[in-house]
């Protein structure tokens, strides 16, 4: 459904996509992960025929972004991770005013629109002014927006940021609900365990580059992702963080208000000896325990040092 062969795109001197390459089956929906200026809005307003690639090729459902702009927007439908809203709308009339700058007929925007603010949860307030919806609300109307025309593919740019916990669970759900649908959708995201619920694939990017790309769980196996130990203390944390940091098969600590997050490369053994010296340096251990490799590991795995490979 979507086709990426080296794609490249220079700002000036600046390269912010080096020969970016992948392919996107229908029925997807494909996790595009990579640190901020990897160049994932750029990628993303290509396929949706807003910028111009200086060479390669992009394709949507077999037509090219550059040849046939007009068919890959039937095609698509998306949504910015900066976008406006027109503030003396109300939502439904929002919604109406995009279906007729498709050239959808009134009497079937009649149906349509209910429908559609059914599945994003604002039925509810489609008599709402647009300025008074929370962040939350808005980013689901603009999601909406993005569907009026049925499109196959939806290409969503980060569509959970800025959203608090509860806002985002909704958004995952409808993004579930699309999936369902048979949507190819391409989603960009920072928010990396909350992705792996429901992508297909990951491509990771770093430096306009894609250093991986394929099923999450092909990508752990190949890149033999170290075990992740959580550690948790009553006191002492950041003292037992640093002498990690210096022990063997340790090839990473984080310490946050959660614990610390220790990456290790050794197993079962080597593990309950680490076990035995943290107890013997007399920290209080609350809980020990090896967590689940998940996507945010895996990106870390992949894109630590900021070398690209
Ligand atoms: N119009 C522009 N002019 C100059 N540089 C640009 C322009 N747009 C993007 N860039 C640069 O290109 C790089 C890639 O940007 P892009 O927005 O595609 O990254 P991104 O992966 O989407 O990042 P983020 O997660 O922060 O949105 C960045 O370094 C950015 O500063």
């Amino acid at each position: 459904m979507i086709e990426i062969k080296d794609l490249s795109k220079r700002y000036g001197n600046f390269q912010a996509l080096d020969g970016i390459s992948m392919t996107i089956d229908a029925g997807t929906v494909f996790g595009f992960v990579g640190p901020n200026g990897a160049g994932k809005s750029t990628t993303m307003s290509i396929l949706a025929t807003l910028l111009l690639p200086d060479s390669g090729i992009a394709k949507v459902s077999g037509f090219d972004v550059t040849k046939h702009p007009k068919e890959v927007r039937r095609r698509i439908g998306y949504m910015p991770d900066f976008f406006g809203v027109y503030d003396r709308f109300k939502t439904d009339e929002y919604l109406h005013f995009y279906g007729a700058s498709y050239g959808i007929a009134r009497s079937e925007r009649e149906k349509l629109i209910p429908q559609l603010l059914e599945l994003v949860n604002l039925s509810d307030k489609k008599e709402a002014y647009v300025d008074g919806l929370s962040r939350g609300m808005k980013q689901r109307l603009c999601l909406a927006r993005s569907l009026v025309h049925d499109p196959e593919v939806l290409i969503l740019d980060e569509p959970a940021s800025g959203l608090d916990p509860r806002a985002r669970i909704e958004m995952r759900e409808i993004l579930k609900e699309l999936k369902r649908m048979g949507k190819t959708i391409i989603i960009s995201s920072h928010i990396l365990p909350e992705l792996a619920e429901m992508v297909d694939q990951i491509g990771v990017i770093e430096h306009g580059r894609m250093v991986a790309q394929g099923k999450v769980s092909d990508i752990q196996s190949r890149l033999r992702v170290n075990r992740v130990l959580h550690i948790r203390t009553l006191a002492r944390q950041e003292e037992l963080a640093a002498k990690l940091r210096d022990e063997a098969h340790v090839s990473r600590v984080l310490s946050d208000a959660n614990g610390i997050q220790v990456h290790f490369s050794g197993q079962d053994v080597e593990q309950m000896q680490l076990l035995r010296r943290v107890l013997d340096w007399e920290y209080e251990v609350v809980s020990f325990n090896e967590a689940q490799t998940n996507l945010e590991d895996v990106f870390l795995e992949i894109t630590k040092g900021g070398a690209a490979t």
